[in-house]
């Protein structure tokens, strides 16, 4: 007898967003596996953005449901559940680097080795740098350390190689394909001028009339 389809880490149904009447993406079905990459492809204004807000629970949908490990969920356990690594980083100018990361650490409940996880990130040296003293490109792995630490096993990211150098985007393939082996899931955003991480990827059309993942 085939073995029965895995629970999906991720399922959508009927997911639809709109801003003051105005539809910015869906009705949209999908599904994501543990262990399975989605890239979210659509240009300029999509709402792929507006999709990884909506499933970090950090937006309301305007419509449908979204499911985690098969039983529906609203946006606390979203945002609980998943690690967003937004466009912009959003990390608190005034703080350290360091402070920073135990600030999100802390956020979640989590504890870790965070100068190991800023040096897996290139950021040894730059502990105590206030976040407005970094770069785009050293915000951006203050981001990706903190993925890093996180135990969420959806890991939402908008755009992840922006700003970033080669040494960056390797670093950001490489936390993707171990985040994958281990059993996670990731849904991505990226432009047609970055990258994508060197796994198979599904993508989900955005945009007018599409509807479901391929
Ligand atoms: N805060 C906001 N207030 C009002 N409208 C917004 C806001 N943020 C986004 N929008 C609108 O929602 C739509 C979707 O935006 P979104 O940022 O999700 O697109 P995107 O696909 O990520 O675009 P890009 O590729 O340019 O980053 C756009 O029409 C945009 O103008």
């Amino acid at each position: 007898m085939p073995s029965p389809a895995p629970i999906p880490l991720l399922q959508a149904r009927g997911l639809a967003f709109a801003r003051n009447g105005e539809p910015v993406f869906g009705p949209l079905d999908f599904r994501l596996d543990a262990g399975e990459a989605l890239l979210v492809r659509g240009g300029n204004g999509a709402g792929k953005t507006t999709l990884l807000r909506v499933l970090a629970g950090l937006l309301e949908a305007e419509e449908g449901i979204v499911e985690m490990d098969g039983r529906r969920v609203d946006r606390d356990h979203l945002a609980r559940g998943s690690a967003y690594l937004g466009h912009l980083p959003g990390h608190k100018a005034d703080l350290s680097a360091l402070e920073n990361l135990a600030f999100a650490m802390a956020m979640h409940g989590v504890t870790g080795d965070l100068e190991a996880a800023l040096a897996a990130v290139g950021l040894a040296g730059y502990e105590d740098s206030q976040a407005r003293r970094l770069s785009a490109g050293q915000n951006k792995r203050l981001g990706l350390a903190r993925l890093r630490l996180s135990p969420a096993k959806l890991w939402l990211l908008d755009e992840p190689y922006a700003n970033l150098d080669l040494d960056g985007i390797a670093l950001v393939d490489a936390l993707v394909r171990d985040h994958l082996a281990g059993g996670g899931a990731v849904l991505l955003t990226t432009h047609g001028a970055y990258a994508a991480p060197p796994v198979p990827v599904r993508t989900l059309p955005l945009g007018r009339g599409a509807g479901a993942a391929a």
